[in-house]
């Protein structure tokens, strides 16, 4: 009996951390403009992946650097979150950290638009 009680209790804590971390992406869907922008691109991929049939291997890619995308923007927005709960005075290193997770935000769109253009021409030119 005893032992039923803890195992429930940690079912529940991780189906709640399931519901609080949906919740973090349903917020920054609903908040961020360039999150939707990401998830438009992102279908936009998927539909031109269905249509030229891509392999295995190149929905691996995709998948890969959809969810990289999405989880870099998740983390982005989470540091703006706590720089402007800190402080919502201008200061040098607000604008540091900001621009530094907006770089990382950047540098990996820049590469997962490179490997897109990549990908579809490859796959259009080698069938
Ligand atoms: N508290 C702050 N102190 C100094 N610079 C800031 C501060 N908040 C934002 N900035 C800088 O001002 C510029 C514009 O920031 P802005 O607040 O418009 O966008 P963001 O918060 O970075 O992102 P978003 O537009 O998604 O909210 C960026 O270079 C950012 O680093």
């Amino acid at each position: 009996m005893d032992s039923k009680e803890p195992k429930n209790s940690e079912w529940v804590r991780f189906y709640k951390s399931f519901q609080y971390a949906w919740n973090g992406i349903v917020s920054t869907f609903k908040s961020e403009r360039n999150f939707q922008i990401h998830v438009s691109i992102s279908i936009i991929m998927f539909i031109t992946g269905m249509v030229l049939r891509f392999s295995i291997i190149e929905w691996m890619i995709v998948l890969f650097l959809i969810g990289g995308m999405m989880a870099l923007e998740l983390i982005n927005t989470a540091i703006e979150h706590v720089v402007d709960m800190i402080t919502s005075e201008m200061h040098p290193l607000a604008k540091a950290a900001k621009d530094a997770a907006a770089g990382a935000v950047l540098v990996y769109a820049i590469l997962s638009f490179i490997i897109g253009i990549i990908l579809i021409t490859n796959h259009l030119f080698a069938s």
